[in-house]
């Protein structure tokens, strides 16, 4: 820029005419930010039926955006899980989170309305549109200051609960709780998401060889939330995790910071072992891994802290209730741990006498289809991912899209209807908390 211009520059800023300079750097800035978009969300054909609006999430594998239908002018949002076939663990995580979500309609689970892929520079890009939620879990525990009530810790526990029941009673778990894959809106409703770590488990326990191997269960589930059956490379492990895991984020809705903030996989022993104290013979005996058995004996004189000490917050009283589920829910062996049904209705949950709906149960179509995923090599899983996603080339200019999908997406959106009605019945009826955001 010469003298004169940046002079002149200065002075219509100064008299006002024109924007500021920081105005024009926001206005680049959102230029820039509108072409990156754009760029992450190419959506091809699609873009005839889904605009992208703004990037609301990063995870370690998926980008998600708003975006609008336009058809309905409806918001949702669409999570982008770029090369999915380029390795097996992406093609397993994405087909597992695709056959999780398309036949499950649960209030608290997150809604799969669609699914479509692109052509991407290392294999597939695969799309997932989903109903579009306010924020997550982790945003409601450390955007407020003020504590969490009781009755509002207990709501989004119990719906929490009510989404891994669903789960739970096809054999099914989620294997990477944590508040930040719980979606939650500001009427305080909550959703479960992220279901790209989901198995299904053989008589209650996953054993196949390749859990068995340290490389593997290290890489279940994020470290905070990870059960010692994980952590200490048990050769079993179950739905059990997640009671571990909705303990870990119980905690946290009360103590405002993580449970157990353990940064590596030794530090995070260390730290469940100086508050649950050592575990029992009977648990060492089951620890394959000579390394992580070294360690935990390295701290045999751990004692066990008291619930009341773990859970300390200055001025909170924690009820006698809340400390008893805690305990049942974050014990060492997962043989000594609280199932699901005996987690939702413990007293801590329903004194609050939280209305209870009619459950339907998960279709077992979605059990059999999981259970195909494991079994399949890399061309396999390649291969299904073309069969189970839409390319974005079928949405042709002008038709409707679900006059087109398979019979899955018209059912889906059916259900969907259904629940939204359902839903606004039940909000209508019962809003007992302040807006949350
Ligand atoms: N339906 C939705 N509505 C609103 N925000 C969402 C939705 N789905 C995901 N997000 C946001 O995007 C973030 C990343 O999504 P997600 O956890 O599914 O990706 P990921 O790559 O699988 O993550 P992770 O690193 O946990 O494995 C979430 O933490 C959440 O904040």
């Amino acid at each position: 820029m010469t003298k004169k211009m940046s002079e002149s520059f200065n002075n219509l800023e100064n008299s006002g005419k024109m924007p500021s300079k920081q105005l024009g750097f926001n206005r680049v800035l959102d230029g820039l930010k509108k072409r990156q978009l754009l760029l992450d969300f190419h959506f091809d054909k699609a873009a005839e039926v889904y605009e992208p609006i703004r990037n609301i999430g990063v995870g370690a594998f998926g980008i998600v955006c708003e975006a609008v239908e336009t058809t309905s002018n409806n918001k949702v949002a669409i999570k982008k899980i770029s090369h999915a076939s380029a390795t097996p663990t992406l093609a397993r995580r994405t087909l597992r989170e695709i056959r999780v979500l398309r036949y499950i309609k649960h209030e608290n689970i997150v809604s799969l309305r669609d699914i479509f892929r692109t052509p991407g520079a290392l294999g597939i890009d695969v799309y997932l549109v989903m109903d579009l939620m306010e924020g997550s879990l982790h945003q409601v525990i450390y955007n407020e200051n003020q504590p969490l009530e009781d009755e509002l810790i207990a709501y989004f526990l119990y719906q929490l609960l009510r989404g891994l029941k669903y789960i739970h009673s096809a054999g099914i778990a989620h294997r990477d709780l944590k508040p930040s894959n719980l979606l939650v809106n500001s009427d305080c409703r909550l959703r479960i998401a992220d279901f790209g770590m989901a198995k299904l488990a053989s008589k209650g326990h996953f054993d196949e060889a390749e859990e068995h191997c340290f490389y593997m269960t290290q890489h279940v589930s994020t470290l905070p939330y990870r059960a010692p059956e994980l952590l200490f490379v048990m050769p079993e492990h179950g739905t059990a995790v997640d009671m571990w895991a909705v303990g870990c984020i119980l905690a946290e809705m009360l103590l405002k910071r993580e449970l157990f903030p353990g940064r590596n996989v030794s530090g995070q022993i260390k730290i469940l072992l100086n508050s649950l104290g050592k575990p029992s013979d009977k648990l060492l005996n089951q620890i394959r891994c000579e390394k992580t058995r070294r360690l935990i004996e390295h701290f045999h004189d751990a004692c066990r802290r008291e619930w009341e000490h773990v859970l300390f917050v200055p001025d909170r009283v924690v009820s006698e209730s809340c400390l008893d589920l805690m305990s049942q829910l974050v014990a060492l062996d997962a043989d000594d741990r609280i199932d699901i049904h005996q987690a939702i209705n413990h007293p801590f949950i329903t004194s609050f006498d939280f209305y209870v709906p009619l459950e339907s149960s998960c279709p077992f179509k979605v059990k059999m289809d999981m259970a195909d995923v494991e079994k399949l090599s890399h061309q396999g899983l390649t291969e299904a991912l073309i069969q189970d996603v839409r390319s974005a080339e079928s949405y042709t200019s002008g038709s409707n899209l679900l006059q087109r999908g398979p019979s899955w997406y018209q059912n889906a959106f059916k259900l969907d209807q259904d629940a939204a009605m359902r839903d606004i019945d039940f909000h209508r009826q019962r809003t007992p908390f302040r807006s949350i955001y």
